[in-house]
């Protein structure tokens, strides 16, 4: 009589295939794939780049395993994931990408568009219009378009590429520039006096759990890539300066004002940021931060 087979433990597919990698497509996120490609690193993802809020729903629907998320997406969503440590986009002081830039003074703002790749910074526009200022104005979603938002109201909150183009406009024309840009990363720490941390990186925690290595690959290499890229940001702010409209000046200034760090400090401005977030029912109350085992 031929032996009975022997049962095999069913695997799922996840277990096998390449790890699905999201990661932003801004000028913020240069330092980290300019070092992935420079460092000879070999990774083998599958990577899909794009805006952050695709980005953070794919993450959440489970259509990516690793991959950056705006703050407000992963508090909204830490039961299903874990923060990868020592990772993220933040600022301590004026982040120079994230901005309301506005066609009349901020204390006359009666209507705002809001960008509609940000999740985090378009919260944080709120609570320092509202909380801090005591403005009331209306809100709209809006693709992150300068011209077209402020044909619609009186103010627009951008992010990334566009919101640095409209730092470096205001800086380059001073005085004789027509909108009031403010740095909402240098608003936050005047009154929080605490960082700002925009987005982290984050896994799913099935894919975690079942992959803890491949975690740990992929935030190693983002991490040292990171680090490369950051030792050698002259030459990366010469190479991206070839083909952005920045100068290598304002690329090199921009990458090292960004934080890509997550320490105490960061956590600290985490907490603080979810306390308000969560009293205005934006978020879940006391988000459990979880990380990756390292
Ligand atoms: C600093 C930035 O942080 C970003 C802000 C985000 C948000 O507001 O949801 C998400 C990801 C980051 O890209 C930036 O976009 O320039």
């Amino acid at each position: 009589m031929p032996a009975a087979p022997v049962p095999v433990p069913s695997v799922p597919a996840s277990a096998f295939r390449r790890p699905r990698v999201g990661h932003i497509q801004f000028l913020n996120c240069l330092p980290l794939y300019w070092g992935l490609v420079n460092s000879g690193a070999v990774l083998d993802v599958e990577l899909t780049k794009d805006t952050p809020d695709r980005l953070n729903e794919a993450l959440v629907a489970g259509d990516l395993d690793i991959g950056p998320i705006s703050l407000v997406e992963y508090l909204r969503h830490a039961d299903e994931l874990v923060v990868l440590p020592d990772l993220a986009v933040g600022s301590d002081g004026p982040v120079l990408s994230v901005v309301l830039a506005s066609a009349v003074p901020v204390d006359r703002i009666r209507s705002v568009a809001l960008g509609s790749t940000s999740r985090t910074s378009v919260l944080l526009a709120q609570m320092l219009l509202e909380d801090r200022l005591g403005l009331w104005p209306t809100y709209t979603i809006m693709p992150p378009d300068l011209p077209l938002m402020l044909r619609e109201a009186d103010a627009a909150v951008l992010i990334g590429d566009v919101a640095l183009r409209a730092t470096y406009d205001a800086e380059r024309a001073g005085e004789a520039h027509p909108l009031h840009v403010v740095d909402l990363g240098a608003a936050w720490r005047d009154w929080s006096g605490l960082p700002m941390v925009f987005a982290v990186w984050a896994a799913r925690r099935d894919f975690a759990q079942a992959r803890p290595g491949v975690v740990k690959e992929v935030h190693d290499a983002f991490r040292g890539s990171l680090d490369l890229a950051l030792r050698q940001v002259d030459a990366v702010a010469r190479h991206a300066a070839r083909w952005e409209v920045f100068d290598v000046a304002t690329l090199t200034r921009y990458f090292t004002t960004l934080d890509f760090s997550l320490g105490e400090r960061q956590l600290e401005g985490i907490t603080a940021f979810a306390r308000r977030a969560a009293a205005r029912d934006a978020v879940p109350a006391d988000v459990n931060v979880l990380f990756a085992n390292g």
